[in-house]
């Protein structure tokens, strides 16, 4: 499974614990340790824009260069948002491991957002290893995916 993990500067603490949840995973043998990560930047705390590392991990994502995505912000609210601007992306912003079990299973979301100024580094730990441990469970689920497919490709019909 390959990865592509992002963040701006508000993320960027713990986009670092979450490559090294997935280095110490790869040490003890697990299955999520045979993940491959690639980190897209952001590479420091300087200031930067969320909407630029959104936009090239959800890129990299529906152009199928990587299966998922990760992204990290202060809040997870803008980078999700950016990202979910990209055709073909379900990002989820989670703050527990329920959500991220259901973001799987019943939205088949393709990158996983947080916030570091909301999540402690060991709940992230806990949500990342609840999404990437879920699969998507298709049946009913798959008609409403479907159904966000065609409002992406005709738009809103609403007003
Ligand atoms: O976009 C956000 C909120 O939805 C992120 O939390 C950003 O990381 C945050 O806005 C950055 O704020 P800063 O004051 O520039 O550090």
């Amino acid at each position: 499974m390959k990865i592509a993990i992002g963040s701006d500067h508000g993320g960027f603490q713990l986009k670092k614990e979450i490559l090294a949840f997935f280095a110490a995973e790869q040490k003890a043998g697990t299955e999520l340790g045979k993940a491959q990560l690639t980190d897209l930047g952001t590479y420091s705390e300087e200031s930067v824009d969320y909407p630029d590392f959104g936009e090239a991990v959800a890129r990299s994502v529906a152009q199928g260069q990587y299966q998922y995505g990760i992204l990290v912000c202060g809040t997870g609210i803008g980078i999700s948002i950016a990202a979910n601007k990209v055709h073909g992306i379900r990002a989820a912003l989670c703050t527990e491991p329920f959500s991220a079990r259901m973001a799987r299973e019943h939205n088949d979301a393709n990158i996983l957002a947080l916030g570091e100024r909301v999540t402690g580094p060991g709940l992230a730990r806990e949500i990342v290893a609840a999404f990437f441990q879920t699969p998507f469970a298709g049946d009913r689920h798959a008609r409403r995916i479907e159904k966000i497919r065609a409002i992406e490709k005709n738009g809103c019909s609403c007003k």
